[in-house]
């Protein structure tokens, strides 16, 4: 099973080399994000090195003022004591000075860090054909953006400088009790061996939960996504209490994984500090024997005993952030593999130019399948000369919108090509393409902003006036005045909501700026009433005038006002003709037909 991209995302199972693979692409990405960042890495890390050789040097000069300072000043000679208080105080200002320094130059390298990597995930995303989209859902492509990138925010804010700096603070404190005693460092030796065999059961049982409670914390962002952007569906068919349950359920679950997490820190956090205590009480008296003896001076004895107690001080905090650094690396996962994701209709290496498209349309030995085992669309020829209006018909399911995606090349097709005007549309630049064929959608999607704004994106450097012309030409002109404030209503805002039939027209008049020569319509299905149906209808024989159209028609209206009639069954075109052939036929399109003006009367 391959691992690539987003593929087994979902899954616990990987085998070792499945996730080295999907460690080293992590690792990967993490590289490219730091490496702009290297310069301000080394400074940080060489002002944690100093602070925490700063912090350490403190039982030292402790050590220093007691066992010389203080004998000195019985003999009246103050130096040795002034350079023990001096000392001690630089290494105060000089860490103090320097955990600001690093504090503050992480804070920034992470915020660097966390915009380009937010900026690549929704560029990248929005690159991604329409195939990745279909299949990856909302709210797993919102986790990315949301949770997964806090995750990764936490972890570069506080998390990684923490741990780091606890590292070297451990590493820096051992290593000044080996010198200072190295018997105290044999006492601290052998509480390693606890300790270990502690943080080893807390990692082991920590990780098998924390990765539990991401998947709660998923689970619960996905269920409210599905259930906001359903809500109609949701309401209309109250399952609101059903909602509520499966909600309940997992905020249960997610409380239940906590709860136990919490568990683990409640036998670590007291298992640490019981550890750190015997070993700075067997410091204490080990080396209280050696002072006793002679073999031992007190303020080195202190400073043994201040270093074996602040060698545990930040395990804590680090077993904290082992949390935030497993949910940082899981995220990193995933985010990596959505990046790693390729357009599945890759852009041409060499395009060929179409200045100004006709708009002849072919179809030449198309065969398409959406997966393997399952072909929608059986091989097949069809040829739309410049300028003819197709209406596509036939039952729920039978191809006629994988057809049109297919001219509009969201897919490409399994084997044989589409061309415009003779030309692979493979071969055409995504500009040339986008210019040429418009695939208006059922949805009629509106984005925030104004209804101007809206029209716009048809052609971005319309000026106002080709707007208002557009709108005029579909029938939009009239409502859009009667709006609350024209054309600068904001459309999804209260008061600015338009109906079903009016978004057609806007989206009619958006399609009628960009003037493509090949124009897809997928037609809604929601009925209009009488008079909006009639709006929509005079709005659309002005779209469809002096272009190659291809409409997946649902009213009898639309497919009147066709040349050709494509009628589709099974993912195969079964009848071709002009619509008053067909009909007075015997095919399907004319029992379709007489059904159709059977429910009119
Ligand atoms: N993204 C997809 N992945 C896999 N199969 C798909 C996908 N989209 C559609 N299909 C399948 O392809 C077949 C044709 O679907 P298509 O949407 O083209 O039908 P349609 O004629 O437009 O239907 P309708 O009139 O209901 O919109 C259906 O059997 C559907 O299950």
């Amino acid at each position: 099973m391959s691992v690539t991209g987003v593929q087994g995302e979902e899954r616990l199972d990987y085998t070792k080399a499945e996730s080295r693979e999907i460690r080293a692409r992590s690792v990967r990405l993490l590289g490219s994000l730091l490496r702009p960042q290297r310069g301000k890495l080394w400074l940080t890390a060489a002002a944690i090195v100093v602070t925490s050789a700063a912090q350490a040097a403190g039982p030292a000069i402790i050590a220093y003022g007691i066992d010389q300072g203080i004998p000195a000043l019985i003999d009246q000679d103050w130096y040795p004591a002034a350079f023990a208080g001096l000392a001690y105080l630089l290494t105060g200002v000089v860490g103090a000075f320097l955990i600001s320094t690093y504090i503050r130059m992480s804070a920034r390298i992470g915020q660097a860090i966390l915009i380009d990597l937010r900026t690549r995930v929704f560029l990248h995303t929005q690159r991604l054909s329409l195939e990745f989209h279909e299949s990856y859902t909302s709210g797993r492509i919102i986790s990315r953006q949301t949770s997964d990138l806090d995750a990764i925010r936490e972890l570069l804010d506080e998390g990684l400088t923490l741990l780091v700096r606890g590292l070297m603070y451990m590493v820096f404190t051992a290593g000044a009790l080996v010198i200072i005693d190295p018997t105290s460092g044999l006492v601290l030796l052998v509480a390693l061996v606890p300790l270990g065999i502690l943080t080893r059961w807390f990692q082991v049982r920590s990780q098998a939960l924390f990765r539990r409670s991401r998947v709660a914390s998923a689970q619960l962002i996905v269920k409210f996504v599905e259930t906001m952007t359903g809500m109609r569906a949701v309401q209309a068919f109250r399952s609101e209490k059903r909602n509520e349950r499966e909600f309940g359920g997992l905020v249960e679950d997610y409380r239940d994984v906590n709860a136990r997490v919490l568990g683990l820190f409640a036998v670590y956090n007291p298992g640490l500090a019981f550890i750190g205590n015997t070993a700075v009480a067997a410091t204490l008296v080990l080396g209280g024997f050696r002072v006793v003896d002679g073999a031992l001076e007190i303020g080195v004895l202190l400073a043994a005993v201040l270093y074996t107690k602040r060698f545990f001080d930040p395990m804590e905090d680090m077993a904290m952030f082992y949390n935030g650094y497993q949910s940082a690396s899981s995220a990193l996962e995933k985010i990596s593999g959505v990046l790693e994701e390729e357009p599945s209709v890759p852009d041409p290496a060499h395009p060929v130019d179409l200045l100004k498209a006709k708009g002849h349309v072919g179809f030449e030995g198309v065969e398409f399948a959406y997966t393997r085992d399952r072909i929608i669309l059986p091989r097949f020829d069809l040829h739309l000369p410049a300028g003819q209006t197709v209406a596509l018909v036939g039952s729920t399911g039978a191809g006629k919108t994988t057809l049109a995606k297919l001219l509009a090349r969201f897919y490409d097709p399994s084997d044989g090509v589409v061309t415009l005007d003779g030309v692979d549309l493979r071969s055409l630049h995504p500009k040339d393409l986008r210019r040429a064929i418009v695939m208006v959608t059922q949805e009629a999607y509106l984005f925030s902003g104004s209804v101007a704004d809206n029209i716009a994106l048809g052609k971005p450097d319309a000026t106002f006036e080709e707007i208002v012309q557009a709108a005029k030409a579909v029938g939009a002109h009239e409502f859009i005045e009667g709006l609350p404030n024209g054309y600068d209503t904001d459309v999804n805002k209260r008061g600015g909501r338009v109906s079903a039939g009016q978004r057609q027209l806007i989206s009619f008049a958006r399609a009628f700026l960009a003037n493509p020569a090949v124009l897809i319509l997928d037609e809604a299905t929601s009925s209009l009433d009488i008079p909006s149906e009639r709006l929509v209808q005079d709005g659309l024989q002005t779209l469809l005038a002096d272009r190659t159209a291809v409409i997946i028609a649902h009213r009898l209206s639309t497919v009147a006002i066709a040349d050709r009639v494509l009628v589709m069954e099974h993912g195969r075109i079964v009848e071709d003709g002009a619509p008053s052939d067909l009909i007075g036929g015997s095919g399907r399109f004319a029992a379709l037909h007489a059904a159709w003006r059977d429910s009119l009367v």
